[in-house]
């Protein structure tokens, strides 16, 4: 590849930063109308688990309602219908796809059937090309066929993972630091990343506990999510906070770019920049972080 190529070599999902990911569910009339005052990148609109079976109904309307309604801004809005093993998930889909969310999110996907099962059922409900389909890793199976999934059908943008069913199904308990999932949450990052799709992390049940949302969010941003899904509006500012590269981060990614192209200009392919060796892998990782904190300044 000549190097031109490699400076601008393309990465997954530039341009949308997806720093707080917050469910509400679709029941709570209150929380949609809320999720439009909040400083969330994305919203999730719960048709699933957060919903009681008898509010299936009610829930769907209303968030077939919201999102025709409009109103939200710049914040992406998705919806996660039931899972393809229930009663629900085409109803959710016949409610809510002509209503125009950003993505449906399918929960519990254990083989890349169930994604083309709802992308197939998508297109004959007249989804839009743009409209894109999220998938949820929530169970032992589906981490072990998270690279299938993750290849399964061109709509799959983005992969989200479950902490919290995950548990359940390893019978591991929860900590902060997740030791008990970090094999998991790596299976995961390395399907995503291989397929060009945007990742999110598993949300944080603990509302009040802002030094242990941070700890997460460090840990998830360190592994390569884009964010953290989350439950709660006291948890936003902690998760955009983390996910956005620093001001000294942006600096620091300029002067590397500047280092580096006044190396190449004197034929070098390799330079030294505060003491690190730079190559142009780490002009794309810096052109990345600087496009991020563009598209985070443009909402
Ligand atoms: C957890 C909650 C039920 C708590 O609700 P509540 O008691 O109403 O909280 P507060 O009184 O502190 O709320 C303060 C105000 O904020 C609004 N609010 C609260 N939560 C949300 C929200 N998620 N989105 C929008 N707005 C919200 C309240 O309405 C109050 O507003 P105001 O009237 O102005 O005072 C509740 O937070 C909640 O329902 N959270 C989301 C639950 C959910 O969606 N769960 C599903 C996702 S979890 C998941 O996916 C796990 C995954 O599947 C896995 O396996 O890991
Ligand atoms: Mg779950």
């Amino acid at each position: 590849m000549p190097r031109s190529a490699v400076l601008q070599a393309p990465f997954s999902n530039p341009c949308r930063p997806r720093r707080s990911v917050l469910f509400m569910p679709a029941s709570n009339a209150r929380a949609l109308e809320k999720a439009r005052t909040l400083a969330a990148d994305t919203l999730v609109l719960d048709l699933e688990d957060a919903v009681a079976p008898d509010a299936k109904d009610v829930a769907r309307r209303q968030a077939a309602e919201a999102i025709a309604a409009g109103a939200f801004g710049r914040r992406e809005v998705a919806v996660r219908i039931n899972g393809t093993d229930t009663d629900w998930w085409a109803y959710d889909l016949r409610a809510v796809v002509k209503a125009g969310p950003d993505a449906i999110l399918i929960p519990k996907v254990e083989d890349a059937g169930s994604v083309c099962l709802v992308a197939d059922r998508m297109l004959r409900r007249g989804a839009p090309r743009s409209m894109a389909l999220w998938a949820m890793l929530e169970t032992p199976r589906a981490f072990l066929n998270a690279d299938p999934i993750a290849a399964s059908h061109p709509r799959l943008a983005c992969l989200v993972v479950g902490t919290n069913d995950l548990s359940k199904g390893l019978q591991a308990r929860q900590t902060v630091t997740r030791e008990p999932v970090i094999t998991a949450l790596g299976l995961a990052m390395l399907a995503a990343r291989a397929h060009g799709h945007a990742i999110l992390d598993g949300v944080y049940g603990a509302i009040g506990d802002t030094d242990g949302l941070r700890v997460q969010c460090e840990q998830a941003r360190d592994m390569g999510f884009d964010g953290k899904t989350l439950i709660h509006p006291s948890q936003i500012d902690t998760a955009n906070a983390v996910f956005a590269p620093s001001r000294a981060d942006v600096e620091d990614a300029g002067a590397l770019i500047a280092a580096y192209e006044a190396a190449a200009e004197e034929g070098a392919g390799v330079a030294t920049y505060r003491g690190r060796m730079i190559e142009a892998l780490h002009v794309d990782d810096a052109r990345r972080l600087i496009a991020l904190s563009e598209a985070i300044a443009a909402l």
